[in-house]
């Protein structure tokens, strides 16, 4: 079974080393499809649209009428300080591909024992800028698990 949920947001960004206009600051309305595929639980359901909402709902939130700013567009983030405007930094640039990979790390770090508890096998998330152009990716529970056991033996070696 597969179950879905779409989530839409105002934001703002720019590619830095871009040379065909994406380079300068513009804006998109985003549009987000989260989908889940695993076994229909007792209650009919695979996982409710409302928890799937709730979980996004305070990363949308944080990026709605914001700027996504890539950590290394060092330019972007004074000038975001400087105006005091909405900012939220990403640790990579700030194409469709990366938005989808961040949403799928958002969804493993906040909801991960929700997901299990509920049997869902697969994340996939589409990540729609303009009506002419998106990314999708795809990541397994079990791929997600090895990438989170990955990263906190990671840390533990560098504390
Ligand atoms: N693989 C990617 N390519 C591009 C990305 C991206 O995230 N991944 N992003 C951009 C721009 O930021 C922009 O959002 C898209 O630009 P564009 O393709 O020009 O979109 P339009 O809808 O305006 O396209 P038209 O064909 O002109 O209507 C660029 N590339
Ligand atoms: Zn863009």
């Amino acid at each position: 079974m597969k179950v879905a949920k779409r989530f839409r947001w105002e934001g703002a960004h720019r590619l830095p080393w871009h040379t065909d206009g994406c380079q300068n600051l513009h804006g998109h309305s985003y549009q987000l499809w989260v989908e889940l595929s695993g076994p229909t639980g007792e209650n009919g359901m695979l996982l409710d649209f409302k928890d799937i909402k709730k979980v996004l709902a305070p990363l949308v939130k944080a990026w709605d009428h914001a700027v996504l700013v890539a950590e290394t567009d060092t330019e972007l983030l004074k000038a975001m300080e400087l105006l005091k405007s909405k900012h939220y930094t990403l640790p990579y640039d700030t194409t469709s591909e990366n938005i989808c990979r961040y949403v799928i790390s958002y969804l493993a770090e906040n909801a991960l024992d929700l997901l299990l508890q509920q049997q869902v096998n697969s994340i996939h998330v589409k990540l729609q800028e303009t009506e002419s152009c998106y990314a999708t990716h795809e990541v397994s529970i079990a791929e997600l698990q090895a990438e989170i056991n990955e990263k906190r033996v990671a840390e533990a070696f560098t504390l």
